[in-house]
């Protein structure tokens, strides 16, 4: 469903994206893992034509999202780290434009969002407006709306980022029930290992813009002869803490980790 091959993407004399080879099969929920800085987000803004890469080819669902920028675009939702939801509409009105937008048929549209909200427990705040929704149920209702048009491959950047544990978890469990009965293909990326360990069928760890290891949680341990992701995880990527990227979102997001602690 997701085929790259020798991707690269530099910024200046700055390689962000050092040749990264990988496949995301049909049904498939593929975890990328990194430190800040990795090139985790260059990579999915290449995949979903908001960047070019410098060298190497993608193919999402047969499609080349650089030279058939439309026809790739139907393919995929995505949720990205920033909250795009209007804040001034309810639920339901939020779920309706992004059906307009993507020209969803209207008897579809009102069924599949009674659905998608009712899946993601907010069909009792369908008409309230987002500004009143927590933290939780804006990153719920703006998954909702990704799967909306029925898309193939569903990509989330951080989808879980600054969220409570029983968020985090009520959110996944969502999400991987969509993906057992819609057999869309997800492609995320997390901070939190358990997440990952949890939910991803299989994990690519990137670091200093290459992919380090690939494979199922399973095998990451095996060959790092490590008893849990994380620990798998620091094995392949060094533990020093990293100063790419320093920015408030990282400093948020080691916030977040050591809140999780
Ligand atoms: N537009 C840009 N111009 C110059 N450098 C950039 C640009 N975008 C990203 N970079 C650099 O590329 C590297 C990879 O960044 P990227 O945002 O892909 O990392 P990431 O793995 O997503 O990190 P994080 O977990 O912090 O989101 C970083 O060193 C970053 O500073």
């Amino acid at each position: 469903m997701i085929r790259v091959r020798n991707l690269v993407r530099t910024f200046g004399d700055f390689t962000a994206v050092k040749d990264i080879t990988f496949d995301v099969e049909q049904g498939e929920i593929f975890a990328f893992l990194g430190p800040n800085g990795a090139g985790k987000s260059t990579t999915i803004k290449m995949l979903t034509t908001l960047l070019r890469p410098t060298s190497g080819t993608i193919e999402l669902d047969g499609k080349d999202p650089n030279r058939n920028q439309i026809a790739a675009r139907k393919s995929f939702g995505i949720v990205f780290q920033d909250p795009s939801l209007d804040q001034e509409q309810t639920a339901w009105e939020n779920m309706e434009l992004h059906g307009v937008l993507y020209h969803v048929p209207r008897k579809v549209r009102a069924e599949r969002i009674e659905v998608l909200l009712k899946t993601f427990e907010l069909w009792d705040r369908k008409d309230a407006m987002v500004k009143t929704f927590s933290g939780g149920m804006k990153r719920r209702l703006e998954i909702a709306r990704g799967f909306l048009h029925t898309p193939k491959i569903l990509f989330l950047d951080e989808p879980t980022l600054g969220l409570d544990p029983q968020s985090r978890n009520q959110l996944w469990t969502h999400v991987k029930a969509l993906n057992e009965s819609e057999k869309t293909t997800v492609f995320l990326t997390t901070h939190y290992m358990d997440e990952a360990d949890r939910v991803a069928h299989r994990i690519a760890i990137m670091d200093h813009g290459s992919i380090v290891a690939q494979g199922t949680s399973a095998e990451l341990k095996e060959q790092t002869n490590t008893e849990s992701l994380e620990a798998a995880f620091l094995a392949l990527t060094g533990s020093s803490l990293r100063d790419e990227g320093a920015d408030a979102k990282a400093g948020l997001r080691q916030m977040a980790q050591m809140w999780r602690r």
